[in-house]
């Protein structure tokens, strides 16, 4: 390795160079193996923006067509504000990219590139688009999805679950809105800004991420440490919204989740749960006794084998809680109705084709990149330098150093 490994605190070597990158940790710079170049970024620019589908926390989505290769893409702005080295890594954009590189799998959906605006702020990712997110698809649908679209549902987000956990990937933020699906009927998992690798960092992580309704006990009680479990839960609030065409566990607060979870399973108890005594929340609520697993209830049309896999996905004890590649040999998926091919979903009417509210959709996507506040303060890339994925990091985390 040629770098020097200066110590970035040395006020004279605060200037990332090129194929460097400062590693957060040691706060000394590296170099970056050839490996992990992804080669230079193109200018959003080359893309022409057609409408936007989807906003969320951390970055607006956009349908666009690559001008060069006459491809339908999603893009996505990463928002770049103040969360940057939040909990001790850098902001979500960071995260996604850097997971999101690393993944390839039919049911995880595919960065293929990122591209760069006027400004080092303005980053966007370059995914393959799907037409549909689950959650507008539930809202928009006239009658809910058959079970055995169901099925073919779940089997591809427990794939995806299997390959991401068999990675040490956790996902982090399961949701329907976070599982896109192709007019092929092709279930993609997305949105990787929360997601982590298992055991990392070394700090606890931040237990209030999980948006609340897919939130497992265990960072409801207010766990520090996260396994692949957390995904789990979600894919079971997931499957159970699935078939009810409604959020299983809509919580308002935590403490109403953690209601709505004692009323539907019943109350955890240290037999059930050996470590639940130990956890930081368990000791300041009393909990409410319902003894009784309502399962069977709220879901009488479903099989017993259905049942069980909910059952597993519901463990208490994330030890036990099913793993995704558990749930795939579940019977559930060999009894009638069968699971339907992916290639035989129905193609459902695009809802998100929502003019963009400027109302210049053909405007190329640049346009929108530069009218950010953050975008307008911040030095263009000069041209004929046009970054790599790493200079932008570097240059991203040399920024907020500074700052
Ligand atoms: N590859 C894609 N193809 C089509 N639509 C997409 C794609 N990626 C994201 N979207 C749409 O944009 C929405 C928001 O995207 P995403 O969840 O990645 O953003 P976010 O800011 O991280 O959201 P959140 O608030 O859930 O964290 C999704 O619900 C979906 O409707």
């Amino acid at each position: 390795m040629g770098s020097d490994y200066t110590d970035y605190r040395d006020p004279s070597r605060q200037v990332q160079r090129k194929g460097e990158l400062l590693n957060f940790r040691t706060m000394k710079f590296c170099e970056i193996p050839s490996k992990d170049v992804f080669g230079r970024c193109r200018y959003v620019s080359s893309f022409q923006k057609c409408n936007r589908v989807g906003e969320g926390t951390y970055g607006i989505v956009f349908r666009a067509r690559d001008t060069v290769s006459d491809e339908i893409v999603a893009l996505k702005k990463v928002r770049i504000d103040q969360d940057i080295f939040k909990d001790g890594f850098p902001i979500s954009g960071i995260r996604e990219i850097h997971i999101l590189k690393k993944c390839k799998h039919e049911n995880v959906v595919q960065l293929k590139e990122v591209v760069v605006g006027n400004s080092l702020e303005s980053i966007f990712l370059v995914m393959e688009f799907c037409e549909q997110d689950l959650a507008s698809l539930l809202d928009n649908m006239d009658s809910p999805f058959t079970e055995s679209q169901v099925k073919c549902i779940l089997i591809q987000l427990l794939k995806g679950l299997k390959y991401l956990h068999s990675n040490y990937i956790i996902h982090r933020d399961l949701k329907v809105s976070n599982l896109l699906l192709t007019d092929k009927g092709c279930l993609k998992i997305a949105d990787f800004g929360l997601a982590r690798y298992l055991g990392e960092p070394d700090k606890p992580m931040t237990p209030g991420l999980v948006t609340l309704w897919y939130r497992p006990p265990e960072l409801l009680f207010g766990a520090k440490i996260q396994t692949t479990a957390v995904d789990m839960w979600a894919t079971g609030c997931i499957m159970g919204e699935l078939l009810t065409h409604k959020p299983l566990l809509p919580g308002t607060s935590e403490i109403s989740q953690i209601e709505l979870i004692i009323n539907l399973l019943g109350t955890p108890s240290e037999s059930i749960w050996p470590d639940f005594p130990k956890l930081p929340m368990a000791q300041h609520f009393t909990l409410k006794v319902q003894p009784y697993n309502n399962l069977k209830i709220k879901f009488p049309l479903l099989s017993a084998a259905g049942l069980r896999l909910l059952n597993f996905l519901f463990m208490y004890n994330p030890s036990n809680r099913a793993a995704a590649e558990e749930c795939l040999l579940s019977t559930y998926f060999k009894e009638a109705p069968l699971p339907c091919d992916p290639k035989l979903m129905p193609t459902f009417p695009h809802h998100r084709d929502i003019k963009s509210s400027s109302g210049k959709n053909a405007e190329p996507a640049k346009r929108s990149s530069t009218t950010t506040s953050a975008a307008n303060n911040s030095k263009p890339f000069e041209a004929g330098h046009l970054p790599t994925i790493s200079d932008l990091l570097g240059s991203l985390i040399k920024k907020r150093r500074v700052d």
